[in-house]
């Protein structure tokens, strides 16, 4: 991280391609050397040619011509089969496709016919169009062809709306059977704008019988902004997640709002089409792209599997040969083929302008760099007590840019404090007593005697740590580095009975505070062996002029993804004791567990197939770097129009105080639960019991998260804040982050997945329920999740919109912000649209 050179940092590399939707070549080698020639890294090809589509249309007209009207069976049901003859398309011949296998195939993404309609009401229609394709995708697949582009859904028949969605969906589902080897990429428009729905010449659509529509009623319909990507949705759960299908993504000359572009960005979204009408002209007539366009595609190309960049209708690539080619037509404002000849003249401005942006990628943030390669990689969570880390783990740990500098800030305001308030210590030579538990290979240690040296207060350092071949580490820095000045104990922090001082100098010597935790003898640290290293005054102190005296500080670093999941509360309930009664400090003073419910397909499609071998995959919660999720509750105001301005990037509706122009909506997080210490309320322990009850760690809540917009709710993602000392807190919040930690890295957030996804309403709201539990053994976490549709009680009243919250920041005002969204919706009735399995983690419990 240290040596990190941001001239060296290579960004993101685009994948760019060329389509033209009739493309009458047949792609060879040579071909694709042209290709790459014009610096284009890829092409589309389709599959079958326009005989193909002639000769379908023809068969579809004579036996159109030969056929009975539909009529009712004796049932009443106008079946499909029982009043049409199976019209069946015969197989392709040489005049249906260019394709022919050969080396170029494999660098080709084929397209298949875009004429046909799989949602089509009338069955006949539809039938054909799946027929249609079945040929294709077969074909595709013998050729060798490794992407599929397929054309979405047509979702407007009439005065239908979406129904023939799940025909579409099925025969999807067939074609990934069909082509094993392929990768399917759904081409989608970003929003549903059934005025852009439009039939060309030679489509099915259009030749549905009157007798299967249902005539639209003349109300003009609205743009719908989350009605493609529902269609997208039934399509891959129809196909249960499937790891081949894709998103093909269409990018409007106006972008839709932000909450529309998040969603899609947390899709599997590989491939990126830019038509050439999406560009706009700078003052020189260059094509260049908005800088709403600009931002959205840089956070794509951020994402784990960057999409490739598809270029349509920006001319041909000069040198091929396409006569026929009606795209070729668009680019008329553009110079022609004979023009680009001339000098200084640009044959392909726009992917000119996309590689120029590739140029111009923003540097990749601190975290970004430090987890190249785990964006949304699911990470089993760690077991610290039983499980011994390595010490690379702990260099990755010690590359934080921002943890150690705050622990040090943390610590020398606490000695600050300290001698500025003249409190007193608990060694007898005034020194402040500080302990590091678990203190790894050190570098909170070096962290404390750099601030005690700052502050210019002086301390009696101890260290403590369980892991034997770490403390070789922090026997052999006290040597080099600290020069002796630490006292090191190897021991489980709940068996360390505490600092020790020269007797005579203490008033009272303290009780071995370890015993009285119960801990077994076993675990106990033996005296002399364990401890190492000199302190500084008592070096020569023989054991018997030795007490035991409390810890002023206690700093420690135990925390998880989640706050407490790796058991902090616990190790530190072991110390307590030892922390000087009247002025002991913790470093973190406290902790809190945040989260807020997410959509994350990637995720869950991978929880779905880890779940094959691993039955306790829906129940673990999982340390993941986040990337391509949405977050279903914001805390934003969504625009009414669903539209931004291309042109500046300035969205044209937005209310002022709104989220900027290129930032996605800020989450809606939710405090869960918090632990502080050194903790006052621990309460006693019952000597009738074996085992330490851990009952006061056991934690519960329920919290609402308003939700604008519908969508899948996948799971829910977990951050944590803590307090080191006074000011200074570390966190990972999204919303709280950047303020107080940022460009930390040494955290990644929590993910509790949920089963079976579950659908939300727009202006719904979506309940999660969440426990810390324990069994005096092991620590789990139990999670369910309940969505409500509001049902108006008062049928004048307005749905209230859900985005009236504010974003969560401490434990405090929680309660306000509860009220607040129980307040907002006031004369609503919530009814119970979904409800998950109550998820327990208790098989991969953490060891106490
Ligand atoms: C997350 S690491 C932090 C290490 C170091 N303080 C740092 O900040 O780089 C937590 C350390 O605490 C140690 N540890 C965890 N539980 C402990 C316990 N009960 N007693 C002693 N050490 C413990 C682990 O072995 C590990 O070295």
């Amino acid at each position: 991280m240290e040596n990190y050179n941001p001239s060296e940092d290579p960004g993101p590399t685009f994948c760019v391609g060329h389509h033209e939707h009739n493309r009458m070549i047949t792609v060879t080698p040579r071909v694709i050397q042209n290709v790459h020639e014009s610096n284009y890294d890829m092409m589309t090809v389709p599959i079958t040619t326009s005989h193909f589509h002639s000769r379908v249309l023809g068969l579809l007209s004579s036996y159109l011509t030969n056929l009975q009207p539909p009529a009712y069976d004796n049932v009443g049901t106008r079946a499909t089969t029982a009043n049409t003859r199976p019209l069946v398309v015969p197989s392709l011949s040489k005049a249906d496709s260019y394709l022919t296998p050969n080396d170029a195939t494999s660098q080709l993404v084929g397209v298949t016919s875009s004429w046909i309609d799989l949602c089509s009401p009338d069955p006949l229609i539809a039938d054909l169009s799946r027929q249609v394709l079945m040929l294709e995708v077969a074909y595709a697949a013998f050729c060798g062809i490794g992407y599929l582009l397929i054309p979405g859904p047509k979702l407007h028949h009439g005065a239908l709306h979406s129904e023939g969605v799940i025909y579409y969906a099925r025969a999807i589902q067939d074609a990934l059977n069909l082509g094993p080897y392929i990768q399917f990429h759904i081409w989608l428009q970003m929003v549903d704008n059934p005025e852009t729905e439009v039939d060309t010449m030679g489509d099915l659509a259009p030749l549905a019988r009157a007798d299967f529509l249902e005539p639209s009623d003349g109300i003009p319909l609205k743009v719908d902004p989350f009605g493609t990507w529902d269609a997208w949705d039934a399509i891959r759960k129809t196909s249960k997640y499937h790891t081949r299908l894709f998103v093909a993504l269409s990018m409007p000359k106006q972008l839709p709002s932000l909450f529309v572009q998040s969603r899609w960005h947390s899709e599997p979204v590989h491939l990126l089409t830019i038509d050439g009408s999406a560009f706009l002209k700078n003052q020189k007539g260059y094509p260049v792209l908005s800088k709403s366009h600009q931002a959205l595609i840089a956070k794509m190309m951020r994402l784990r599997t960057a999409p490739w960049i598809l270029l349509c209708g920006v001319g041909p690539i000069p040198g091929l040969e396409n006569s026929e080619d009606p795209d070729s037509n668009q680019a008329s404002d553009y110079p022609s083929l004979s023009q680009a000849s001339k000098k200084h003249h640009d044959p392909t401005p726009h992917l000119s302008y996309i590689r120029n942006l590739q140029q111009r990628q923003p540097q990749r943030t601190a975290i970004e760099r430090f987890g190249t390669g785990y964006q949304d990689y699911l990470q089993a969570p760690l077991q610290p007590l039983t499980v011994n880390l390595e010490s690379i783990t702990y260099e990755v740990f010690e590359k934080d840019p921002i943890k150690y500098e705050w622990y040090e800030k943390a610590i020398y305001k606490a000695l600050k404090d300290w001698a500025d308030q003249k409190k007193p210590t608990s060694h007898p030579d005034g020194k402040v007593v500080l302990a590091v538990v678990g203190a790894g290979r050190g570098p909170l240690v070096t962290r404390a005697l750099k601030a005690s040296a700052e502050a210019g207060v002086e301390i009696d350092m101890w260290a403590v740590e369980k892991n034997q071949n770490a403390f070789v580490l922090l026997q052999r820095h006290n040597e080099t580095i600290w020069g002796g000045k630490v006292t090191l104990v190897q021991s489980d922090m709940r068996a360390w009975k505490g600092p020790r001082v020269p007797k005579q100098a203490t008033s009272e010597a303290k009780e071995a505070v370890g015993e009285s935790l119960g801990i077994g003898e076993s675990l106990l640290h033996k005296k002399g062996d364990a401890e190492q290293g000199n302190a500084s005054t008592f070096a020569q102190s023989s054991d018997a002029d030795l007490c035991y005296t409390h810890a002023d500080i206690i700093v420690s670093e135990l925390l998880g993804s989640f706050a407490d999941n790796e058991l902090s509360p616990e190790c530190l309930d072991g110390v307590n004791d030892l922390i000087n009664p009247v002025h002991g400090i913790s470093i973190p003073a406290s902790y809190s567990a945040h989260f807020t419910p997410v959509s994350a397909p990637k995720l869950h499609s991978d929880v779905v197939h880890q779940t094959v071998s691993n039955p306790a995959a829906p129940e673990t919660p999982y340390v993941v770097m986040l990337h391509a999720i949405d977050f279903l509750s914001t805390t934003d105001t969504p625009t009414t129009n669903e539209t931004s301005n291309a042109s500046d990037g300035t969205r044209s509706s937005t209310p002022s105080g709104s989220f900027t122009a290129t930032e996605f909506p800020t989450p809606f997080v939710q405090t869960a639960w918090s632990f502080s210490h050194p903790n006052r309320h621990i309460p006693a322990q019952s000597p009738m019991q074996s085992t330490i009850s851990n009952a006061h760690n056991v934690r519960q809540t329920r919290l609402t998260f308003p939700a604008q917009n519908r969508g899948a709710c996948h799971g829910l993602a977990g951050y944590f804040e803590t307090v080191l000392y006074g000011d200074v807190e570390l966190s990972t919040n999204p919303v709280t982050m950047e303020d107080k930690s940022a460009s930390m890295i040494s955290w990644f957030p929590i993910y509790f997945p949920l089963k079976t996804p579950l659908n939300v309403p727009e202006n719904g709201e979506i309940v999660a329920t969440m426990y810390r539990q324990t069994d005096d053994r092991k620590v789990w976490y139990e999670w369910m999740v309940e969505v409500y549709a509001l049902e108006r009680i008062n049928s004048s009243k307005p749905i209230p919109t859900a985005h009236s919250q504010t974003a969560s920041s401490s434990v405090d005002n929680l309660k306000t912000k509860e009220n607040a969204a129980k307040g907002s919706r006031a004369g609503y009735r919530r009814v119970r649209v979904g409800i998950s399995d109550l998820h327990s983690s208790i098989k991969d419990g953490c060891l106490m």
